[in-house]
């Protein structure tokens, strides 16, 4: 008998094209997205190398970082630099064969949106993409890789990548979310408990009663913001959610294939007894409603908190940089969380950009006016899921309490088109980082949940949304 393996390592060995002595090793790469601002240069090398794309059919490629989320954007992108880094992709992928979703195409959006969405991202597959935040598709029980643009070349050449393999770190969540509580609650509270190099040198695997009760909506917020703890990637097992979530998704496997990919995809589990380098456990049931307070997503308190008092950590850099954080945030240490108004709200981004996300907002905002002291925008995550929602008719309930309804892109998750806070503006945002300048300059994010965001919106300031009514 072979020794137990994790999924990690399982996915590992399936891939593995090369070892060398030192540790270093090549990895065949099964999946590769492309978007407009980690590709340009990448490009450009295999232009002057006279090289082609080795697997376009394992590459697709779509714009989000810049463009612009006005419903008039049809007629073109007026900012030149973003316009010059779509345009750039455009042709990039028109020359390499490699097929692209422009901003007017329905299946555009947020990378990590797109690709689970088409059936591009499978389970047991390796994925990159120039992106820190392809971590997300971990929740897939793939095993997805941000990487830099000379490595993005490299995919593009060879198909294969040069990695030295991780730690196996376990994070186990047990119980059930109480109402209210959600994914993101439950990733923002790993991030306060490892802190933002807790999980430095491994892989997570994300495991547990709650992590299984969880939609792979859930689930992708929850491995797209384990880059944000540190990690090489996050990964959680495929079950039948999974399978579902798949199934008949236009580049999903058909037919005869489908069913041998679930047998395959059923073998990625971790073998009982399997080597974690690190375990982390934590309950669900005892988690609130989580709200960031500084410039890093480990600055997290609950809603019910008050803002902490930086003199109380022993450490002295440590202590200096909370400082500076909460002067950043114009905040007070003993502040109630609750008592901190907020000027703009941001619902999006690949962290809460999807269906699930939306449908939650809605249920908090119907009948409901979104605060006068407040402007708050809703960025659907793709196309597909602003049609969805259309279809639902998520939208009206949206713009009849006063929310800005959008096109699908990056948009104010971080300041690369024209969507941005103004110096001194803080945002309740249900995106992933919250660091100094991220949503415009000078602009103050605070990290929470759809359902938190929503309910700020309607109140102007945080509000406990186990309380609301
Ligand atoms: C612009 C891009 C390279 C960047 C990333 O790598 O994550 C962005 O998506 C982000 O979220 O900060
Ligand atoms: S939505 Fe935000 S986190 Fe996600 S890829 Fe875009 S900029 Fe990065």
């Amino acid at each position: 008998m072979s020794a137990p393996r994790t999924l990690y390592d399982k996915i590992w060995d399936d891939h593995l094209v090369n070892s060398q002595d030192d540790g270093t090793c090549l990895l065949y790469i099964d999946r590769h997205l492309v978007h407009e601002v980690t590709s340009p240069q990448a490009f450009e090398g295999l232009r002057m190398a006279g090289r082609k794309v080795r697997a376009p059919e394992k590459t697709l490629a779509v714009v989000d970082h810049n463009v612009p989320t006005s419903p008039d954007r049809h007629l073109g992108i007026k900012n030149e630099e973003s316009r010059i880094q779509v345009e750039a992709l455009a042709k990039n992928a028109a020359d390499f064969g490699v097929e692209y979703y422009s901003e007017n195409d329905k299946r555009q959006g947020i990378v990590h949106i797109v690709g689970p969405e088409q059936g591009f991202t499978l389970p047991g597959m390796t994925i990159v993409c120039g992106d820190s935040h392809t971590s997300t598709h971990g929740a897939f029980g793939a095993l997805a890789h941000g990487i830099g643009t000379s490595e993005v070349e490299h995919v593009l050449a060879t198909q294969t990548l040069i990695q030295k393999k991780a730690k196996n770190m376990l994070v186990r969540v047990d119980g059930q979310l109480p109402p209210g509580v959600t994914a993101k609650d439950i990733i923002l509270a790993i991030i306060g408990e490892i802190g933002t190099a807790g999980g430095t040198g491994h892989v997570i695997e994300f495991a547990g009663e709650a992590i299984r009760s969880l939609s792979m909506e859930g689930r992708m917020t929850i491995c797209n913001m384990t880059i944000e703890g540190g990690a090489r990637a996050g990964l959680i097992a495929p079950d039948e959610t999974t399978f579902a979530y798949i199934k008949d998704r236009p580049r999903a496997p058909k037919g005869k294939a489908w069913d041998m990919a679930l047998e395959y995809w059923k073998t990625l589990n971790t073998d009982e007894g399997a080597h974690y380098d690190r375990v982390v456990v934590l309950d669900a049931a005892n988690l609130p409603p989580i709200v960031s307070w500084g410039s890093s997503p480990e600055d997290v308190v609950s809603v019910q908190g008050i803002v902490p008092n930086p003199d109380e950590i022993q450490e002295e850099t440590k202590r200096a940089s909370k400082w500076r954080a909460l002067d950043y945030m114009g905040l007070k240490p003993g502040t109630k969380i609750t008592d901190i108004a907020i000027d703009r709200v941001f619902i999006g981004s690949c962290t809460n950009g999807r269906i699930e996300d939306l449908r939650a907002v809605a249920k908090v905002v119907e009948g409901r006016k979104v605060a006068s002291t407040v402007s708050a925008m809703i960025v659907p995550g793709s196309g597909l899921v602003k049609e969805q929602a259309e279809a639902e008719g998520l939208d009206k309930i949206f713009k009849e309490a006063g929310f800005d309804w959008r096109e699908p892109g990056c948009s104010m998750c971080l300041a690369m088109n024209d969507d941005r806070l103004k110096p001194g503006e803080r945002c309740a945002s249900t995106s992933n980082r919250n660091f100094e300048g991220r949503q415009g300059f000078k602009g103050r994010t605070h990290l929470v949940s759809p359902a938190m965001a929503a309910a700020a919106a309607v109140s102007g300031r945080f509000v406990d949304i186990r309380e609301w009514k």
